[in-house]
C-alpha cells in the first residue's frame, strides 16, 4: 500500500471517530442544559457551577485513563468540554488580577476552562472588591510560591472580607526571556519584570545578564507590554504575555527552580460540598502567649487531620496579636474535622472558616 493509501484509511477512521465524539459532546451538552433546567426548577440562590462535582468528574478521568494520552491531557480535554457544558447553563464570571497574560489569567483558565468570561483587576484588593460588589461570582488571586513563599497581601485581604475559598489551582510557572521584534539582543541593559519574578530567575541573570538594569514593574504582563517597543529592554514573563504582545523567547524556562509553582485561591459567596478529596482552610486569632501554636495544633495532631499550611500574619488590631491561617485535609462536614473545629474555637479569640474545597485535580 502506498503512504497515500495507508493515511486515507487512517484518516476515513479518525473522521468517523470524530464525528461519533462530536455527537456524544452534543448529548452530552443537553444533559447538562437538562440539569439547569433541574436546579432552577428548585428555585432560591441557583448554583450552576458546582466546583465538587467538577473535581469528582476531573479526577475519574483521570483515573480510568489507558492513554496513549497523558492523565493531564485527558483531563484538560473534559475540563474545556466541561467549561463549555457551564457556559451553556451559565457562562461563569471570573475575575483575576490582571492585566492580560497574567499567569493568574493562565490559572483561571485552567481552573474554569476557556469558556468562562474572565475580566482583568488591577489589584488584589480590586478582585476581593469586584466578587464582593457582586458584578462576578469569583476571584483568583495567587496565594503562594514555591520559590518566594506567601503573598501576604491575598491572606491580609481574609482578615476584613467574608468571602469564601471556593477551590485552589496550582500552576507550573515556567519563566521566558522575552524581547520585542525591534530587540538589539547583544544591547540588553534593562530587565523588566515583576519583583517575584525576577527573584524567581535571580541566579539565572546573575549568570547571563549580570549587568543589566533589573527594574521591578506591577506584573510581568506589564514587562511585556512595555518591551514591546523599547530596543535595548527585555521582559520576564510567561507564554501568555509572549503571544498576547508578540514577543520572541531568547531563553526559556529560565526560573532557577525546575519545580517553580504558583497555588491560586479562588474566592466567591459559596459554600462547597464534599468532594471526597478536600482542603480546609481556616484564619484564627490568638494573642502572643507561650505555647499558643502549640495549643492551638494539638487537636490536629491529636485526631490525625493533615497540616498542609500554617501562615502567621500580625492581626492588624492591636500591637501583638496574631492571625494564624491553617490549611488542612479534609472538610469542614467532616465529624474529625467538627470535632477538631470545636475544640479550636474554644482555645482562639476568633476564628473564621474560610472554606471548604476539592484539592486542586490538574
Ligand atoms: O453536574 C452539574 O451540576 C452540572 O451542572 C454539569 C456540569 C458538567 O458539565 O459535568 C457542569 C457544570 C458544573 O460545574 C458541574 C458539572
Amino acid at each position: 500500500m502506498t503512504e497515500a493509501e495507508q493515511l486515507a484509511i487512517l484518516r476515513d477512521q479518525i473522521d468517523q471517530i470524530d464525528q461519533q465524539i462530536q455527537t456524544l459532546i452534543n448529548q452530552r451538552a443537553q444533559c447538562a442544559q437538562k440539569v439547569a433546567e433541574v436546579k432552577q426548577a428548585s428555585g432560591g440562590d441557583v448554583q450552576f457551577y458546582r466546583p465538587e462535582r467538577e473535581a469528582q468528574v476531573l479526577r475519574r478521568v483521570m483515573e480510568r485513563n489507558q492513554g496513549p494520552l497523558s492523565d493531564e491531557e485527558m483531563a484538560r480535554l473534559f475540563r474545556e468540554i466541561m467549561s463549555a457544558c457551564l457556559a451553556l447553563e451559565e457562562p461563569v464570571k471570573v475575575a483575576f488580577l490582571g492585566p492580560e497574560g497574567t499567569f493568574t489569567q493562565e490559572a483561571s483558565l485552567k481552573h474554569f476552562g476557556h469558556s468562562a468570561v474572565t475580566t482583568p483587576m488591577a489589584s488584589i484588593d480590586d478582585v476581593f472588591r469586584e466578587v464582593e460588589a457582586g458584578a462576578v461570582a469569583y476571584g483568583v488571586v495567587p496565594v503562594e510560591n514555591s520559590t518566594e513563599g506567601v503573598i501576604s497581601h491575598t491572606l491580609d485581604s481574609f482578615i476584613d472580607s467574608s468571602l469564601k475559598i471556593s477551590g485552589e489551582v496550582v500552576l507550573r510557572i515556567h519563566q521566558y526571556l522575552l524581547v520585542g521584534t525591534n530587540t538589539r539582543r547583544d544591547k540588553i541593559s534593562r530587565i523588566y519584570s515583576h519583583s517575584s519574578s525576577l527573584a524567581q530567575c535571580r541566579k539565572w541573570l546573575d549568570q547571563h545578564y549580570p549587568t543589566a538594569e533589573r527594574i521591578a514593574v506591577s506584573s510581568n504582563a506589564e514587562a511585556a507590554r512595555l518591551v514591546q517597543s523599547e530596543w535595548h529592554s527585555a521582559a520576564i514573563a510567561g507564554d501568555m504575555a509572549a503571544q498576547l504582545y508578540g514577543l520572541e523567547k531568547l531563553a526559556e524556562r529560565i526560573e532557577d527552580q525546575p519545580d517553580n509553582s504558583t497555588r491560586f485561591l479562588i474566592i466567591g459567596n459559596q459554600e462547597v460540598l464534599a468532594s471526597g478529596d478536600d482542603k480546609t482552610s481556616l484564619m484564627v486569632a490568638t494573642r502572643n502567649q507561650p505555647g499558643a501554636l502549640h495549643d492551638l495544633l494539638e487537636p490536629f495532631h491529636r485526631l490525625g487531620i493533615d497540616l498542609t499550611r500554617v501562615e502567621t500574619r500580625p492581626s492588624k488590631v492591636g500591637a501583638w496579636n496574631y492571625v494564624f491561617f491553617i490549611d488542612f485535609a479534609g472538610h469542614a462536614g467532616d465529624e474529625k474535622v467538627q470535632t477538631a473545629l470545636k475544640e479550636i474555637g474554644q482555645r482562639v479569640s476568633d476564628m473564621k472558616i474560610l472554606g471548604s474545597y476539592p484539592k486542586g485535580v490538574l
